[in-house]
């Protein structure tokens, strides 16, 4: 995504970013550029009200001796309505500026984090999580930084437009300087943005990077500890953050270089307006009043002239944000569903027919995989590692579609269910259990309505099953107790379990568990599957299995070598036809056994009744 990024065109991007920010936010814009254009407006008059004053008021007062009192009753309400009116301007182009850049930050976060959620695993495989939290933070307020002074760099537009039609009403020497000096700021403008554009890219795309080590170091704690590896992992962060440093460093020496120059622009303005006000002055062309008011025009405009540079110094820093951000918003990848609907009651019929798959490399991964799980039974899958069970589970769960063949639950293609639908009647128990930041009724129900009167009975049932209840009800607060990053930590089995629970809750009608009770003691793994059964609501189960109790319990096996069905019969049948199932089998409970023996499991050998 980074390198599609360059410099070319910069402005013409930032503006259509820009264009783009103001379609979407029309109201708060006119507030803001409205305002802007208000406050620019009484800026100029101020200039000019200035200048009348010196003519109606200073002038007459010295010239008579004695102070021109009804002309400065006047000029003082003139002065008083002409800052209020200014004041209303600066008000409103706050606002407006600020909602719209607040809204628009607000709006692409939800767009981006929903767009996460839409695209594939396969995506997400292939993009590093501190990378997203970045687009999703970073570069959505880089996106809109310009923004926030965009409705005064309009206003001061029209204030340098006004300016130069009021400098050509005084007099064209007056206004020559003008249009001298209003051009050069602007060309100083665009070199700035030029140079600044590479300069931001390299910063937005390191801020990335460190976000993405960090990510790493903090995902990867366990092991730096472990390994005692601290010093690596600092170094590399190190690197990362240095690096960044240099790269900001770079972007404020050229601010550093620039920002004087652009000040001081105006200031010389005002310097040649005195030179060339004097010349006019002494050949009669102009008077003292409009020296006045263009001396302060040019003075009151070197402030909001900034706000030009503003926006266009940010403009690289919002094309690499918005891009970045885009990038997200564009990708594709997104499963199509259909219309189809499936019966929410009784055990649910899956079927594999003729599926083949392959990962993005290429490699075929399934081949011609066909098999079903009967309603109400239990199939167990097994296979050496590597051999595709998991793919299978991915693939039942629609979390990926197959290259060939069909995939069917109950009697419909998967492909063609509305969305929604088979995760509600679908479950996966996945591999890796994961618990969130909430308590266990939270990460339970997970928000979901569980259509029942009592949902803590509910609850309660599904922890039961999954042989959970014991445990959690011995934490402090029960349901309430607060477990994941914030609160108990749980051990790998108790983890397991409540992931369990979590997909029992939904009462699927299919439970696929993909190796979900690898660190659960056997005798408790045994007790879950016969819960299973015996369930009010039971369940077709397709079980990615390891250990000879559990394959026992199943009604048939599956087994899979090399992304084919090998066979599949009663586990019986397989071990005295099928040596590769035979050795893998006696292989599994010899493992099994010296984990045992290790005491792996005693934290988890609790079986409730
Ligand atoms: N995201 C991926 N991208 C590319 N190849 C993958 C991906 N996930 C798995 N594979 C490959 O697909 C094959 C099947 O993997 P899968 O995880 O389905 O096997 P498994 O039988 O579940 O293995 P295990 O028992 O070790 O969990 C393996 O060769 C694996 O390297």
């Amino acid at each position: 995504m980074d390198e599609e990024i360059t410099s070319k065109g910069i402005i013409g991007r930032g503006m259509r970013v820009l264009l783009r920010a103001i379609r979407m936010e029309p109201f708060m814009f006119t507030l803001g550029a409205l305002g802007a254009i208000v406050h620019s407006g009484t800026t100029i008059a101020g200039a000019f009200v200035s200048g009348a004053i010196v003519d109606m008021v200073v002038v007459p007062s010295v010239e008579n001796g004695e102070p021109a009192l009804a002309a400065l009753a006047i000029a003082v309400v003139v002065l008083i309505f002409v800052s209020l009116l200014k004041i209303a301007g600066m008000i409103s182009r706050r606002l407006g500026a600020g909602a719209m850049q607040f809204r628009l930050q607000a709006r692409h976060r939800r767009l981006v984090t929903r767009r996460y959620l839409g695209l594939p695993v396969s995506w997400h495989q292939k993009h590093q999580t501190g990378t997203l939290l970045s687009n999703a933070n970073a570069d959505v307020e880089a996106a809109f930084v310009p923004i926030a002074p965009l409705p005064f760099a309009v206003g001061t537009l029209v204030m340098l437009a006004a300016a130069m039609v009021a400098l050509f009403a005084t007099d064209w020497a007056l206004a020559l300087v003008g249009t001298l000096i209003f051009p050069a700021l602007f060309l100083l403008n665009v070199v700035y943005s030029r140079k600044m554009s590479p300069r931001m890219t390299r910063a937005q795309q390191l801020r990335a990077e460190v976000s993405a080590v960090a990510h790493e170091s903090f995902d990867g704690a366990l092991v730096v500890k472990t390994m005692g590896r601290e010093a690596e992992e600092t170094t590399r962060f190190n690197v990362s953050a240095d690096e960044l440093r240099d790269s900001l460093i770079r972007v404020g020496r050229l601010r550093g270089l620039f920002d004087p120059i652009m000040s001081a622009l105006p200031d010389i303005g005002t310097l040649a307006v005195l030179v060339v006000g004097v010349w006019r002055l002494s050949s009669g062309a102009i008077g003292v009043a409009e020296i006045v008011s263009v001396t302060f025009l040019f003075s009151v405009l070197a402030f909001p002239v900034r706000a030009i540079t503003w926006v266009l110094a940010d403009l690289p820093a919002s094309v690499v944000g918005w891009e970045r951000v885009h990038g997200v918003l564009k990708a594709t990848g997104d499963m199509t569903y259909g219309n189809g609907a499936l019966d929410r009651e009784g055990p649910a019929r899956l079927a594999f027919d003729s599926v083949s798959f392959s990962y993005e490399d290429g490699t075929k991964v399934l081949r011609d995989v066909t098999f079903d799980v009967a309603p109400g039974k239990t199939i167990a899958l097994v296979g050496p590692t590597g051999s595709g069970k998991s793919t299978i589970a991915s693939l039942a769960t629609r979390l990926i579609d197959p290259d060939g063949g069909v995939i069917r639950v109950d009697e419909t293609d998967s492909r063609t269910l509305k969305h929604a639908e088979l995760a509600a009647s679908v479950a996966l128990v996945p591999q890796v259990p994961f618990v969130f930041d909430d308590d266990v009724r939270g990460n339970i129900t997970l928000g979901r309505d569980l259509g029942s009167s009592d949902p803590d009975e509910q609850v309660w049932n599904s922890l039961r099953i999954a042989q959970a209840d014991g445990f959690v009800a011995k934490l402090d607060d029960g349901l309430d107790t607060q477990v994941g990053e914030r609160g108990t930590s749980l051990s790998g089995g108790q983890r397991q379990r409540l992931t369990l629970a979590r997909a029992l809750a939904g009462r699927p009608r299919l439970l696929i568990m993909d190796d979900a009770t690898s660190a659960v003691d056997p005798k408790v793994e045994s007790a879950i599957l016969a819960g299973l059964k015996d369930s009010d609501n039971p369940a077709s189960v397709l079980v990615v299995a390891y250990r000879r109790a559990t394959i026992a319990l199943a009604d048939e096996v599956v087994y899979l070598e090399g992304g084919t069905v090998v066979a599949r019969g009663s586990h019986e049948t397989l071990l005295a036809k099928v040596p590769g199932y035979a050795n893998l089998v006696t292989a599994y409970e010899r493992a099994e056994a010296e984990r045992a023996a290790e005491g792996e499991f005693i934290d988890d050998s609790e079986v409730s009744a």
